[in-house]
């Protein structure tokens, strides 16, 4: 190895021939002697363990290491020519006979490894005052040190060689380039500047060997590139990181240029594809638009606005026989709520009170607790005789609408006015039908659903339980139906005295046909409490020849959140049940029930309302009165002990007696909006005692009957002037004597009331039964006071036994009380 150096040396640097002849030699016969190692494992694992001096004592490893170093150690000889670069160039040479000499004296000594070991002391003493030129070189030849393979050791004293050759190559070029340069630029400058003029003729060079290179770079890139590329070097951000100094390395040769023109060109092309899009050039293939996919919006389907209806018409009902297609059409109509701009304004519109959704999704609080006791059902369900004794209504069957397209069936249908529903069988309408509201609570409901059934029992602080709305509802809107079980009154007494007797709540309403509803097992509406002023109202109505009951919405609607309520205007027959109201309300009445002036305007009104209802007259004339009869028809029973001891009063009165008298009631029903129907419900027989009493008896008892009002009538006047037709003498002188007194009775005075003025009609017509005379113009008083009189009438031996006619008033008067008492038992 270190003769091919020498070689490559000698052939390469014309230097050496003037190198003395005698080195020759040695020179050859130190090729000839040189051992030829090999790498072995043993020889490798030597030279892992070489670093430590002590381990090893072998030689190879040492020669091996010496002719590395010794070319080090040569160049000690150059110190003396440090100063001079010419000389410079001329240690290697020496270096080479330094080597040679060394070789030569090692190969003489016996010793041959101290004397290496003493080289490479020496050589790194040296080391330090090296040249700065040579500090490549000195760099390499340190490299040993570490512990690496023969073989590679043997590769880079061969690369050192080769670079060392390569170098010196350059060199020689470059000094003779600079010599030409030189030798021009001598012509051109003073001779003083030669120097200096050298160093720069060497940048100069290499600059120009830079802007070579660049523009081989750019001829590969291409001219755009290459323009995209000085651009994006100047705007863009990546082309501001990367290096500025563009010029490469002396020792870059073609392949890294290459490199880092693709790299370039990489960069350079997403730039492009950027400023493509930008310019719109037309030659470029057109990018699809990015798709942006968005989160589909969640719309709220209930709230504070759910249920309020985008048109002001009535809700339509049903579309289609196909009552499932119907509730879908409900509910998919109600899918979204109107924005609140718009609710807001038709709000306005409609002049109703609203709530700011500041919590527009759920305004109501949860977990509000359900009463244990209350066994619900949705039906109204016949308990005990009360399914034999219901006679279906016939008049349904004569409810045939007459309304048309055009109006609907708004508030002027028969149907309507009548609370008659319409159905497919009465009316032609349909859809465009606006009379079905049972209809439409049966498809809501089925819908099912918190927000479509729309009401929910709640806790009130001081009335029990109550009922909320869930959603809004439109004036006049069916809510909720009032369900039960429907029993006869005889049932309702029984579970009065005996079920109920500790309750506090009673759930008992009038139904029809002497029926009551008893919503202890019924619907949600049972827990509606009262007020006075109400923002709902009871309707009965006749739905396919049927009553229902059933909340409806007052005339301002119901707004979510807000507690349903509506008048009981409840008689509690007794002061014991007399309830305090707690209502709240600006006009509380104070009390569960009419106050009693309200019940003589009530009375009253039902006079006008029957008028009214026979004349057919709309429900819209008579509202006021009409609603007073509503209140009066949805009428509790609060209390079983009233009813009791009302039928044990009547019948108090008429323990004495026995017989049978047949009465007859009339009860009017009406709503809030005027309508008003009389007719007779009921013929109520109650069990009387037989009165043994003459015809004459009969007749003074029952002309009252025909009209209290008229006493004469009560002496049934047509007989009297039959029998007075011829006055007997003794009354013609008495009435000749009266007339000579100035016209007055001896015994009572007849102006005392007008009855009795009337009676002194009567008198002077009949004077032959004075106390007979008077006791026509009592009757009817007492009959309109069948109270304790009437009771004291019927008990008083002393009485009845004197006059029969007093037992016959007793007993008519007891007979009244009864009535009565049921009535309002029914009621
Ligand atoms: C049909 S229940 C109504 C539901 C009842 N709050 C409950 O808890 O079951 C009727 C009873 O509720 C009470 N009530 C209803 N409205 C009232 C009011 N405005 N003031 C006081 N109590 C009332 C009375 O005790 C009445 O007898």
């Amino acid at each position: 190895m270190a003769r091919r150096t020498s070689r490559l040396a000698a052939s390469a640097t014309p230097a050496l021939a003037d190198v003395p002849a005698t080195h020759d030699t040695p020179d050859d016969t130190m090729s000839l002697d040189m051992p030829e190692q090999l790498l072995t494992p043993e020889a490798s694992r030597s030279e892992t363990s070489s670093n430590n001096e002590n381990a090893s004592t072998e030689e190879q490893p040492a020669q091996r290491r010496r002719s590395t170093r010794v070319v080090r150690a040569s160049l000690r000889a150059t110190e003396a020519l440090e100063n001079t670069p010419v000389k410079k160039d001329d240690s290697t040479t020496l270096s080479s006979q330094a080597y040679v000499d060394s070789l030569a004296k090692a190969k003489r000594s016996r010793s041959g490894l101290r004397h290496s070991i003493a080289v490479m002391q020496s050589s790194l003493r040296t080391d330090s005052a090296l040249p700065t030129g040579d500090t490549l070189i000195e760099d390499h030849s340190m490299a040993p040190d570490t512990p690496i393979s023969k073989s590679s050791q043997e590769l880079q004293s061969e690369d050192l060689n080769a670079s060392l050759q390569q170098r010196t190559l350059r060199k020689r070029v470059q000094k003779a380039l600079a010599q030409d340069e030189e030798s021009a630029t001598a012509k051109a400058t003073p001779k003083s500047d030669s120097r200096q003029s050298l160093r720069r003729s060497t940048r100069a060079s290499l600059l120009s060997k830079a802007s070579e290179f660049m523009e081989r770079a750019n001829s590969v890139l291409g001219k755009r590139s290459r323009d995209l590329g000085d651009k994006s070097k100047e705007a863009g951000r990546r082309a501001s990181l990367r290096p500025r100094n563009v010029a490469p390395a002396k020792d870059e040769g073609p392949a890294p240029v290459a490199e880092r023109a693709a790299k370039k060109r990489r960069v350079s092309e997403s730039d492009l594809s950027n400023l493509k899009s930008k310019a719109d050039l037309p030659s470029e293939e057109p990018t699809a638009p990015p798709v942006i996919k968005y989160k589909p919006k969640v719309w709220l389907t209930h709230g504070l606005y759910s249920g309020q209806e985008a048109s002001s018409s009535p809700p339509k009902q049903r579309k289609s026989k196909n009552s499932g297609r119907t509730s879908l059409d409900i509910t998919r109509k109600r899918r979204h709520l109107p924005l609140p701009i718009f609710g807001g304004l038709r709000l306005i519109k409609t002049e109703r009170d609203y709530l700011l959704p500041f919590d527009i999704f759920s305004p109501l609080p949860q977990g509000q607790p359900k009463p244990d006791e209350w066994r619900k059902t949705n039906k109204n369900v016949f308990v005990g005789d009360a399914a034999s004794e219901w006679k279906a209504n016939k008049k349904v069957e004569l409810s045939t609408c007459m309304c048309d397209e055009e109006t609907g069936c708004d508030e002027n249908c028969q149907n309507r006015y009548m609370f008659y529903e319409c159905d497919n069988g009465n009316c032609r309408l349909g859809a465009e039908c606006g009379n079905r509201n049972f209809s439409e609570l049966k498809n809501r409901t089925k819908a099912g659903g918190k927000y479509n059934i729309g009401v929910e029992v709640i806790k009130t602080q001081d009335r029990g339980y109550g009922v909320r709305s869930n959603r809004s509802f439109e004036p006049n809107q069916i809510i909720v139906e009032y369900t039960g079980e429907i029993i006869t009154q005889f049932e309702c007494e029984r579970r009065m005295r005996n079920v109920y007797k500790n309750n506090e709540c009673y759930y008992l309403m009038y139904f029809d046909q002497n029926m009551i509803i008893d919503a202890t097992r019924g619907s949600i509406a049972r827990f509606v409490n009262h007020s006075c002023q109400p923002n709902c109202r009871m309707e009965k109505w006749t739905v396919g020849g049927k009553p229902r009951m059933a909340l409806f919405a007052g005339d301002r609607g119901i707004m979510t959140g807000d507690e349903l309520s509506y008048d009981y205007n409840f008689d509690p027959y007794s002061n014991k049940n007399v309830q305090q109201c707690r209502c709240g309300a600006p006009n509380c009445r104070g009390i569960l029930g009419p106050r009693p002036k309200d019940k003589d305007q009530r009375a009253k009104a039902e006079a006008a309302n029957v008028k009214v209802a026979k004349t057919g007259t709309k429900r819209k004339r008579a509202t006021a009165a009409g609603t007073a009869t509503a209140q009066a028809k949805k009428r509790k029973l609060l209390s079983a002990k009233s009813i009791k001891v009302g039928v044990k009063k009547a019948v108090n009165k008429v323990t004495t007696t026995r017989g049978k008298t047949t009465t007859k009631k009339t009860t009017s029903t009406s709503t809030a909006r005027g309508q008003t129907k009389t007719k007779i419900v009921e013929k109520k027989t109650v069990k009387l005692p037989t009165v043994k009493a003459t015809s004459r008896f009969k007749a003074a008892i029952r002309a009252p009957q025909r009209k209290t009002a008229s006493a004469k009538a009560a002496t049934s006047p047509a007989r009297k002037t039959n029998q007075l037709k011829r006055p007997s003498a003794e009354t013609k002188k008495r009435i000749l004597a009266n007339a000579a007194n100035g016209g007055r009775s001896p015994t009572k005075s007849p102006a005392k009331s007008p009855a009795k003025g009337k009676a002194s009609k009567a008198e002077t017509k009949s004077p032959r039964k004075p106390v007979a005379r008077k006791a026509p113009t009592k009757t009817p008083i007492k009959a309109k006071m069948p109270t304790s009189k009437a009771k004291g009438a019927a008990k008083s031996p002393g009485k009845t036994t004197k006059d029969k006619k007093s037992l016959g008033r007793g007993v008519k008067s007891a007979a009244r009380s009864v009535v009565r008492t049921v009535k309002g038992a029914t009621k």
